[in-house]
């Protein structure tokens, strides 16, 4: 069996470490993907390097002071990744708590105590990462959370437990007072740590990269409403539902006039417009309904749980609302209105079907003078 001294297996995780910088590095500059949060962890990352590789002199001797910054910048980036409010006062506490017991420690001033102090404020970082990653991978799968702190808090109790025993400078426990530079199987514990937190943040970073796919094959660029394949699929669902009698409703939303937008103020007007129809669309919608931009100028409502008098009802509220809305383009006032085509859902009434029920009711709004609601004829014997 191969026998690795602890200097290989520095070696090794210094190698790991200068990997994993590039990685980083490359995920926050040419795929973009999360840069702030990238850039952050490549710091952590390049801060490790120096003590790894430093024989003793000077370098080691800042040893303390690097792995405290990598800590810090660690936790800022996972914050940032896991978009949890940048509050940093606690990690700068920690950081001069550190910092301030490490200069203690160079300056010959009660050295053991002095490290004893770096090591806490070591553990108290990498505490607060493993809340931090509990509370914002909340959306994940629970063994997945537990694996991805399980590092920080084994590193947490390692610490802790050190930062203890050099406290008492306890003679028991001689394997935690170790320099883990100097020790096999610590250098070991180490390199598998490095790896599993790196793995579990690289992990994170690709789980949001696919978030972003799956958003954007959901929705519409322009308006950050759904696109017209995300409300099949919602309507393939409410049709399950009223199979067993409850009631939707889908409601067609096409402007009026729009071309003369585009042809007279241009289409970066048109575009503005569409985005404000958009926002006044999806602020008077519940958290249930779903809100999609059909086609060019055309947006659908799918209305979950709405019985036929609610769906009028906001339907003539949504089109009073948008033409008595002020929409303005380079300080020219433009009137906006809307035809509405609102058809209920029915057990026979199948997606395909509603769409073009509804299609056809907002044809005949257009039809009778536009600005105005119109009912799709109901499915005879519908509950709705
Ligand atoms: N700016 C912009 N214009 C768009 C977009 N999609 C479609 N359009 C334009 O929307 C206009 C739709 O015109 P029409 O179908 O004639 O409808 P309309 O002018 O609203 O007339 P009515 O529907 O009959 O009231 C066309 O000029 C399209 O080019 C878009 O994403 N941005």
């Amino acid at each position: 069996m191969i026998e690795l001294d602890s200097n290989t297996l520095l070696l090794v995780n210094a190698l790991f470490g200068a990997l994993a910088v590039g990685v980083w590095l490359l995920l926050a500059f040419p795929f973009r993907v999360a840069r702030q949060a990238c850039v952050l962890l490549a710091g952590a990352q390049a801060l490790m390097l120096p003590p790894l590789l430093a024989g003793p002199g000077p370098v080691q001797a800042l040893a303390g002071i690097c792995t405290l910054m990598a800590l810090g910048m660690l936790s800022l980036g996972l914050r940032q990744l896991l978009r949890l409010r940048q509050q940093r006062l606690d990690l700068l506490s920690l950081l001069a708590l550190g910092l301030f017991a490490d200069l203690a420690r160079l300056s010959g001033l009660s050295t053991g105590l002095s490290t004893a102090l770096i090591s806490l404020s070591m553990a108290a970082l990498c505490l607060l990462a493993g809340r931090d990653l509990l509370l914002g991978s909340l959306g994940l799968a629970g063994w997945l959370r537990v694996g991805l702190v399980a590092p920080y808090a084994l590193l947490a109790c390692f610490l802790l437990l050190r930062g203890i025993a050099l406290a008492q400078q306890e003679p028991g426990v001689g394997w935690l007072l170790q320099d883990p530079r100097r020790h096999a199987g610590l250098a070991a514990a180490w390199l598998v740590l490095a790896m599993a937190i790196s793995g579990g943040l690289i992990a994170l970073v690709l789980s949001r990269l696919i978030q972003r796919i799956e958003s954007l094959t959901r929705h519409d660029p322009l308006t950050g409403l759904c696109n017209r394949r995300e409300l099949r699929e919602q309507l393939a669902r409410q049709q399950v539902r009223a199979q067993r009698g409850r009631c939707h409703a889908l409601l067609m939303v096409d402007l009026d006039h729009f071309k003369r937008i585009n042809d007279e103020l241009g289409h970066a007007a048109g575009d503005a417009a569409l985005r404000h129809v958009a926002r006044l669309l999806q602020a008077s919608l519940r958290e249930q309904d779903c809100a999609a931009r059909y086609g060019g100028e055309e947006f659908a409502l799918l209305l979950p749980d709405t019985p036929l008098a609610g769906a009028q009802a906001l339907a003539e509220r949504l089109r009073a609302a948008l033409a008595a809305s002020v929409w303005s383009w380079q300080g020219r006032h433009w009137p906006l209105t809307a035809s509405l085509g609102l058809a209920m859902a029915a057990p026979g009434r199948f997606a395909d079907a509603l769409v073009e029920a509804a299609d056809r009711a907002m044809y005949q709004a257009k039809a009778q003078g536009r600005n105005r609601v119109c009912l799709a004829p109901p499915v005879e014997g519908a509950a709705c």
